[in-house]
């Protein structure tokens, strides 16, 4: 497979944009998530250039080796997070002289998918401003915009477009394939503990945890802003939850580790209340009787675990909602599989690019990120936001308040 990379435009892509140019060390300062987006870039498979125009350089504002030493300044945190930047493209000509290379000529682009033989038709540019688009276009590779520099709103639609950096490394497909959940969980190499630390923690370890934990915020808020725009979808399996439990069918919840703690979570919600004082509603975690899971687990294996109970108590007309941020836990697959079988109302939560779950159930909400912890929060807003939905059918009077009555008719 031909190696595929991925051209950065520096400042409002990686480092704060000063209008007065980035001139030493001091000045700068790395975008939240700027340097974890390339190294998911390089965990992805993507080998990443910076392609930047500086003619703070030609100038005389700022030598070639200040240059070097800010630029070295970048790799090394980048290097913390486990990635890489292979080169840096410079034009360090001022817009007078006309070069071909200072963006938005495509000299840049062009010299660097020469030197390092890849092709530019499919290759993203990311940057922040219109010069960046240009430059792209004019070199026939695809512009993308990040809203962390010039560019604070989407001015052109055409162009892909994206909060920061680290979004759009999120989004980008894995060309490395196969990685099992507990593989995609972050290593943060500076924070290894050290053991031998008593008292006073490093300078630089609290920084590195508060740069992390901003970056976290980013991610959580671009996939919550995502989910928005599948309100629709939401709203369809709110539709199916109501009319399930209208026609005195049940819920059935199930999911691994976290995701069987949010299963609990969902169908108490249901059980219990939500926020309506309203009756009791038929729901059901399989996640949570041990006598079950051991023997099942024990007799027939892990994957049938859920699958076996669905046997024992799904019933057509049942919704069962599996929850997996993988998407790919064949125990939750197979689960799903049998309960279609049994004609039930197959619904998964998923996240990155929803694995097999994305076209084994009847509705498949995917969370748009890849972080297994940022999926779950997620799943928890869905949920929320479903029995809310449940507990508005009662106000509508689309429910009875009697278990068994059944204003809504089949309601199938
Ligand atoms: O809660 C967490 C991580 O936040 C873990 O317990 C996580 O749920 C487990 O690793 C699961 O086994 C992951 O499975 P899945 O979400 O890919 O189906
Ligand atoms: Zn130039």
């Amino acid at each position: 497979m031909t190696e595929r990379f991925v051209l950065l435009d520096r400042d409002g892509v990686l480092n704060v944009d000063r209008p007065d140019s980035v001139t030493s060390v001091a000045q700068l300062q790395l975008l939240p998530g700027a340097a974890q987006g390339v190294a998911l870039l390089n965990r992805k498979g993507y080998r990443v250039l910076v392609i930047t125009n500086q003619s703070v350089v030609g100038r005389g504002l700022l030598s070639p080796a200040d240059l070097g030493a800010i630029h070295t300044v970048i790799q090394t945190e980048v290097g913390a997070f486990g990635g890489h930047i292979d080169a840096f493209f410079v034009c360090p000509h001022d817009r007078h002289e006309g070069c071909a290379c200072r963006k938005p000529q495509p000299g840049l682009l062009l010299k660097a998918a020469q030197q390092y033989g890849f092709q530019l038709a499919h290759t993203d540019f990311v940057g922040d401003a219109s010069s960046d688009i240009e430059a792209a276009r004019r070199a026939g590779a695809e512009p993308v915009v990040v809203l962390t520099g010039k560019t604070k709103t989407p001015a052109d639609l055409s162009v892909r477009h994206y909060r920061s950096l680290y979004d759009y490394a999120q989004c980008q497909p894995a060309l490395i394939t196969g990685e099992p959940a507990w593989q995609r969980k972050e290593v943060h190499p500076t924070m290894t503990l050290d053991h031998s630390i008593h008292g006073a923690v490093p300078e630089e370890f609290t920084a590195a945890g508060l740069r992390t934990m901003q970056d976290r915020f980013e991610s959580h808020l671009s996939a919550v802003e995502n989910l928005r725009t599948q309100l629709p979808l939401l709203q369809t399996v709110a539709q199916a939850l109501v009319q399930c439990l209208q026609r005195g069918s049940k819920v059935l919840w199930m999911g691994n580790g976290g995701s069987a703690s949010d299963s609990q979570h969902l169908a108490a919600e249901l059980v219990g209340r939500f926020v309506l004082e309203r009756r009791g509603l038929a729901s059901v975690a399989l996640t949570t009787d041990t006598s079950i899971l051991t023997a099942v687990g024990n007799d027939y294996g892990f994957e049938e675990i859920f699958a076996r109970q669905i046997e024992a108590l799904c019933q057509p007309g049942d919704v069962v909602i599996g929850l997996s941020t993988s998407g790919n836990s064949p125990n939750v697959l197979r689960a799903l599989q049998r309960a279609r079988q049994l004609g039930a109302v197959t619904v998964g939560l998923t996240g990155g690019s929803g694995g097999a779950m994305a076209t084994q159930c009847d509705h498949c909400v995917i969370v748009a990120a890849d972080s297994t912890a940022r999926v779950q929060e997620c799943h928890i807003l869905i949920g929320h936001l479903l029995c809310e939905q449940v507990d508005a059918a009662y106000t509508a009077g689309l429910l009875a308040q009697e278990a068994g009555a059944n204003p809504g008719g089949s309601g199938a």
